[in-house]
Parts: structure tokens; sequence; C-alpha cells
């Protein structure tokens, strides 16, 4: 046996480390559907592929010509980047590609996204996205992302979806996750059953279990906030900011202010040290700037998932019902007692 374990050992040194990757893991999480049939293992198979691709292009962005404006305004009215096109495209093809998704609702396109052929139309799953998130770091190389959200669909099988599949509150999602294009790529998801993250190793192209069961420290030191539009801010998140800033704090310091501008790096990184971040309503977004369906939902999952919360300021994100496909909400997201603190302040 110490022979055994010795050559193990020395074949882990000589060969690098003992992986699961991301389809190893779902395989083997199928025992905890009883009811699984492997079309949510093929569906979240093939988000791993469009994930690759996608990152294959950021990677080297200013060398593929993928930086800079696509020349359209998308239904947010927002300039379009190639890059958001490109990643939208590639995970239409991928999610088409898997046959188990009968419809797609993405930030970059105002309806949605559904097919005429039979076998994608008995597909089980509603996709919302963001497919690239954080867009105005794109061209200065700061990390951006994927958010997604999946749902079963209420329609029957065998007819195209309806817009009621995509309207469901966020309570009803069967998973969620995101992927973040950084210093490394990594995949981070739920299916209710806890977080997990996978980071790519581009040396075998796969996903590798890297982050088992990620926990929000209940309390953390960091807020993430542009400041940029304090004026037009809720008195209540005012008072907040002023209180993060204040040194009665069992850290006996300050919190410390960190904003990136892509929501999934900022939520990561406060999802992992403990931290708020927040999106109220401001005088240019009345209702907040983030999306309900394809922001906001999955991102409060994971939260949840992790021992956070994620609020509008009232409402538990999770329970609001949606009523259009583009609807923006107020979100605070983040380690439980500071979003309490928070809700001390609304
Ligand atoms: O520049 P602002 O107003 O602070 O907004 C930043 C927020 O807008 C976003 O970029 C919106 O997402 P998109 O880039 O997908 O449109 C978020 O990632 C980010 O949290
Ligand atoms: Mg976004
Ligand atoms: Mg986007």
């Amino acid at each position: 046996m110490a022979n055994f374990t010795h050559k193990l050992e020395l074949i882990t040194i000589m060969h690098g480390y003992n992986v699961k990757t991301l389809t190893q893991f779902i395989i083997e999480r199928q025992a905890d559907f009883p009811y699984a049939t492997g079309e949510f293992t093929r569906l979240l198979y093939h988000v791993g592929v469009a994930a690759k691709l996608v990152n294959k292009k950021v990677n080297k962005a200013g060398l593929v010509d993928v930086l800079g404006e696509a020349g359209n305004i998308n239904v947010q009215g927002e300039e379009q980047k190639k890059l958001d096109l490109l990643a939208n495209w590639q995970f239409v093809q991928a999610l088409k590609n898997s046959r188990e998704c009968c419809g797609v609702a993405s930030e970059e396109d105002q309806e949605i996204i559904t097919w005429d052929d039979e076998l994608s139309q008995d597909g089980n799953y509603i996709f919302c996205m963001d497919p690239l998130d954080g867009s105005s770091n794109i061209d200065v190389n700061v990390s951006i992302g994927t958010i997604f959200s999946i749902y079963r669909r209420i329609s029957p099988r065998g007819t195209k979806p309806t817009m009621e599949d995509f309207l469901q509150p966020g309570n009803k999602q069967v998973a969620a996750g995101y992927v973040i294009y950084g210093s490394s790529t990594m995949l981070v998801y739920t299916t209710g059953r806890g977080v997990y993250g996978f980071t790519l190793d581009p040396s075998i192209g796969e996903f590798c279990l890297s982050h088992l069961n990620i926990v929000t420290p209940p309390d953390g030191a960091i807020y993430s906030i542009n400041e940029g539009n304090y004026n037009h801010f809720p008195e209540g998140v005012k008072k907040y900011i002023e209180y993060c800033k204040q040194e009665d704090k069992p850290t006996k310091r300050p919190y410390s202010a960190r904003y990136i501008g892509s929501l999934v790096s900022d939520f990561h990184r406060n999802l992992l040290k403990g931290g708020i971040f927040m999106y109220p309503p401001t005088a240019s977004a009345p209702k907040g700037k983030l999306r309900l369906i394809y922001e906001c939902n999955p991102i409060a999952f994971l939260a949840e998932q992790a021992g956070g919360i994620a609020t509008d300021g009232k409402n538990r994100i999770l329970d609001i019902k949606p009523e259009s496909l583009h609807q923006r909400v107020p979100i605070y997201v983040g380690s439980k007692n500071m979003v309490q603190k928070l809700h001390e302040f609304l």
C-alpha cells in the first residue's frame, strides 16, 4: 500500500494534480436529483463549452478585433460592444446545440429567442443570460463576465415557449451561475445545493473544481457602490455609506470601498471575502440599473445559497414577480449582517 501511495504521489508530482472536472462533478451530482435524466447535465456541459470559446477571445481581445463598439444600440439603449455580440452568439449557438434549451432571454436581444425545430421545442429548459457583463471594462482589460439563470419551462414540451416561461420569479430557478473572465477564468454555479467554483485549466481545456461549497462570511469589510451617483441615492443609502466610513466597527477601521464596475467581479470578490454590493435607484435609473431576470435573480440565488441576502431594499429579490423581460430593479446583496444593517437605515 505504502508503495502504491508513493507511486501515486510521484505520478501526481510528475503529471500535476488530481482534478475533478465540471462534467464529472455534474454527473456525480445527478444522484442528488432522483428524477435526473441527464438533460440538465447536457445543458450545463454546453454552457461550459460556450464559456471556453468566449474565454479564448477575451484572453487575447486586443489581438483578435473584438474590442470596441459593434455600431448598434441594444434594447437597453446602450451601445453594443463587439464582445457583447460575440458572447451572445456563442452562447445561443451552444444552447441550440444542446437540444435541451427551448428558449433564451438575453440582455442583447429585445425578444425571446426560440427555434422552430422539434428537438429544440422539446427542450425542457429556459435560459436567461447577460452574455457579457461589465461591458464598460472590456476595452480596458478589467475583469468581465457572463451571468446565467436556468428555469424549467411551464409551457408544454414540444411547443414554442411563451413569455410566461421567462417571467417566473427567481425562487423558481433550477440553477444560476456566472463565468468570470479575470486573472483566471472561473465558472461558479448553484443548483440550490450550495455554490461551487471551477477554474479553467487552459492546458487541459477543462473547468476543474477549485472552490467547494462557497460560504459568504456573515460580516465583511468591503462596500461596493458607484459613489459618483451619491447625490441621487435614497437617504437611507447615503446614511449607510456614512456608517461604512466610520471607525466604530469590530475592526476599528472603516470598511474599504471597492468598485470594479463589473457586477460579476464585484459580486465574486464579496462572495469570497464578505462584503456588500449596492446598486440603488439613481436619477438616470430611477428603478435601478441592473436587470432582474438575467443579472439580479441569478446573483441573488447564488448569494442566498452561500448564506448571504439579496433585496431590492424592501423585498427578497427572488420573490419579485417579473413583469417584463428587461425590467430593472435596485439591488443590495452580500453578507447577511451587512445587508441587514443597511435595512436598518432604509
Ligand atoms: O457604471 P455604473 O453605472 O456604475 O454601472 C456598472 C454596472 O453596470 C454593468 O456594467 C451592467 O452590465 P452590462 O455591462 O452587462 O450592461 C454591471 O456589470 C455593473 O455593475
Ligand atoms: Mg450586466
Ligand atoms: Mg451585458
